[in-house]
């Protein structure tokens, strides 16, 4: 399919636009109109720049208040198209979107809607041009995708077709199952957008909230296949009214764009696979296998069920390596390996593996001049991790690739936004073969019980969370999971968290929506790159045992006001004897509808960046706790005010 998106959908000026649209090898642009009327240079000097890009015009938009207007505004509407005719063909675009009528003065009368865009129809096809009739969410008559169909039906003319677009579908709860029964070559353009669920006015929503198919709520994989069972073989496009994207560099824009193409192809074939060969669904199974014949669908290799975490490595110097490795220590890690051939160390617990790398001019080392301390790569249990690294690249992930060491292993990796490098292991593996014993630097700690990595949080810039969002989604087959706004005394941060299927891999992604927060202070702190790891929290069966047995070898918990815990006995059910345990712990809890029980505690930071939280889950809990998020952020404000009074 050809594959487009609309300029609006990015930031910068419309020569830059076409530029990162067109390095994220798309097809072809919408030109959104106020784009065209600021540009520089004339239609045919577009049109050649676009050209030279390897881009088509392949769509003019918007046209509006266009049908069923009263007879004298209606004559005034045709000059005006007329005059974007004129526009059209000296920039070669062959289709004008005409978005439904708001305006007060158009009357609500189908048949007059109808012979007016008839008549739009019959000039465009002189010109041999053709118009696209669009539903929008807002329209006065029209709002839905049926409504619209009927209107080009009733109009009957060849240069006349239907424009869906996912969001106004989706936004209004409308069901998209009728469009497989459109007549597909009726359909003259799909624009395809995204959104998180909102509770809001939908023009605000659709105006500033969209966002590409992987990054939000909707159903956007059931609409587009409904698309496709309908014969449907032109544009698959995207257009996104963004307020972050209108500022987020457009280079990544616009690769996050085309792999949220390629990720919604690719489960649209799943889907018409399953369709064409299950017999399930009798009556769309020609369709599907019509639809798989005639189209070439994206076909990354398939996604699959990654398990957790393998290894977590920090990027530091040998100052901060030093002092990372005294607090694995105090957390009850053992000091197992140091590498065969770089300044490299391994500590492990239960099935945890932390790596401390301070090589002298490694990229570990590069990330830590450029963020300060920080997780410089990870290793993600993958069934297959070759495939697994092949089903990123296919998804436009740069493969990495280290230098080796003798009798190195060569990992599959990939590396994700913000530049951490990504591995794929086997389940079971470790990375011993890579390390010999060390040389003791120190007693043995006594172990905590700490058994696997519950969760990685990540700090980003606010501009990083859709790409994080997409690439967890798309490439690590999260879902989405809650999404919250948690109070920092100086703002809100918004929290998403993300996990698999099986629970065995889970991310928070934070975002500041304040300049002010600890959060916002944290993602300054690592420059360019904008964001790193924000906290790894680890888990236990015996939290109580845990905490004592790390206290005792010098691991700072973080203070939690006894205030806390009196509104935690009057709004919990829980036994007094165990708030008061806890309480002498600085162990914080949750709970859920289901009975379920969260126990968790937070360290005192590491060099201001992040920190470690133990936790402790029961009876299928499967959140992260966000409630007492503002008592740890309070508690961390707190904790960062005495110590730099202390100074
Ligand atoms: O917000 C708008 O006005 C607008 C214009 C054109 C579109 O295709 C659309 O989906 C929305
Ligand atoms: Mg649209």
């Amino acid at each position: 399919m050809r594959r487009s998106i609309a300029t609006v959908s990015l930031s910068g000026t419309l020569r830059q636009k076409l530029e990162a649209i067109a390095a994220a090898r798309f097809d072809g642009i919408e030109l959104f109109e106020p784009d065209f009327i600021s540009f520089t240079g004339s239609a045919r000097e577009l049109r050649q720049q676009a050209a030279d890009l390897g881009l088509g015009i392949d769509l003019y938009q918007p046209f509006r208040d266009f049908e069923g207007m009263p007879d004298d505004l209606f004559r005034r509407s045709l000059d005006r198209a007329e005059r974007k005719f004129d526009v059209m063909q000296e920039l070669g675009c062959p289709l004008m979107l005409v978005c439904s009528n708001t305006s007060p003065a158009s009357l609500g009368d189908a048949e007059r809607a109808a012979a007016q865009l008839h008549e739009l129809a019959e000039r465009a096809s002189r010109r041999n041009l053709r118009i696209g009739y669009e539903a929008l969410a807002w329209g006065k008559w029209v709002n839905l995708y049926r409504q619209a169909w009927n209107i080009v039906e009733k109009a009957d003319h060849p240069h006349l077709g239907l424009i869906l677009d996912s969001f106004h579908t989706l936004s209004l709860r409308d069901d998209p199952m009728g469009i497989a029964d459109i007549p597909g070559e009726r359909i003259f353009f799909v624009q395809m957008a995204d959104a998180p669920l909102l509770a809001m006015d939908v023009i605000q929503w659709a105006r500033h909230h969209r966002n590409f198919p992987g990054q939000g709520q909707l159903d956007v994989v059931t609409f587009f296949e409904q698309a496709l069972l309908a014969g449907y073989t032109g544009n698959l496009s995207l257009e996104i009214f963004n307020d972050v994207f209108r500022e987020t560099p457009n280079r990544r824009t616009a690769l996050d764009a085309m792999r949220s193409l390629l990720f919604l192809e690719s489960e649209c074939k799943n889907r018409l696979a399953a369709r064409a060969q299950e017999g399930t669904d009798e009556a769309r199974a020609p369709a599907a296998t019509r639809a798989l014949q005639r189209l070439d669908l994206a076909t990354p290799p398939a996604a699959q069920p990654l398990g957790g975490f393998s290894f977590i490595e920090f990027g530091v110097d040998e100052a901060t390596g030093q002092a990372l490795a005294s607090t694995f220590q105090a957390l009850g890690f053992a000091h197992t390996g140091r590498h065969r051939s770089k300044a490299v160390d391994l500590f492990c617990q239960g099935d945890i593996q932390f790596v401390i790398n301070t090589q002298p001019g490694s990229e570990a080392r590069q990330r830590f001049e450029e963020l300060g301390p920080s997780v410089c790569a990870m290793g993600l249990v993958a069934p297959d991790p070759v495939q697994a690294a092949n089903r990123a690249v296919a998804l436009l992930s740069a493969r990495h690739t280290s230098p080796l060491g003798p009798n190195e292993l060569q990992l599959p990796a990939i590396i994700s936004p913000g530049g951490a490098v990504v591995h794929f292991v086997r389940a079971g593996s470790t990375l011993d073969a890579d390390f010999v014993a060390p040389v003791p630097r120190a007693p043995a700690p006594q172990a905590g019980g700490l058994t696997h990595v519950d969760h990685m949080a990540l700090a980003l810039a606010h501009d990083q969370l859709d790409t994080w969002t997409l690439f967890a989604q798309s490439i690590l087959g999260l879902g989405a999971g809650e999404s919250l706004e948690l109070a920092d005394p100086f703002g809100l941060v918004r929290s998403c968290a993300l996990t698999n299927a099986q629970r065995n891999l889970r991310l928070v992604l934070n975002v500041s929506k304040s300049q002010r927060t600890r959060t916002a202070q944290q993602v300054r702190a690592t420059g360019r790159s904008g964001g790193g790891v924000h906290h790894i929290a680890l888990a236990t069966q015996d939290i109580f045992a845990t905490v004592q047995t790390l206290q005792a070898q010098g691991v700072k918990w973080l203070p939690i006001s006894p205030n806390y815990y009196e509104d935690l006995l009057a709004r919990l059910d829980l036994d007094e004897a165990l708030v008061r345990r806890m309480q002498t712990l600085n162990i914080v809890a949750d709970v859920s509808p289901g009975g379920g029980r969260f126990l968790h505690a937070y360290t005192e930071p590491f060099a201001d960046r992040f920190f470690f939280e133990v936790v402790q889950r029961e009876g299928g809990y499967d959140g992260y706790g966000a409630v007492n998020a503002a008592v740890r952020m309070a508690a961390q404000e707190n904790a960062h005010q005495r110590a730099s009074a202390g100074q």
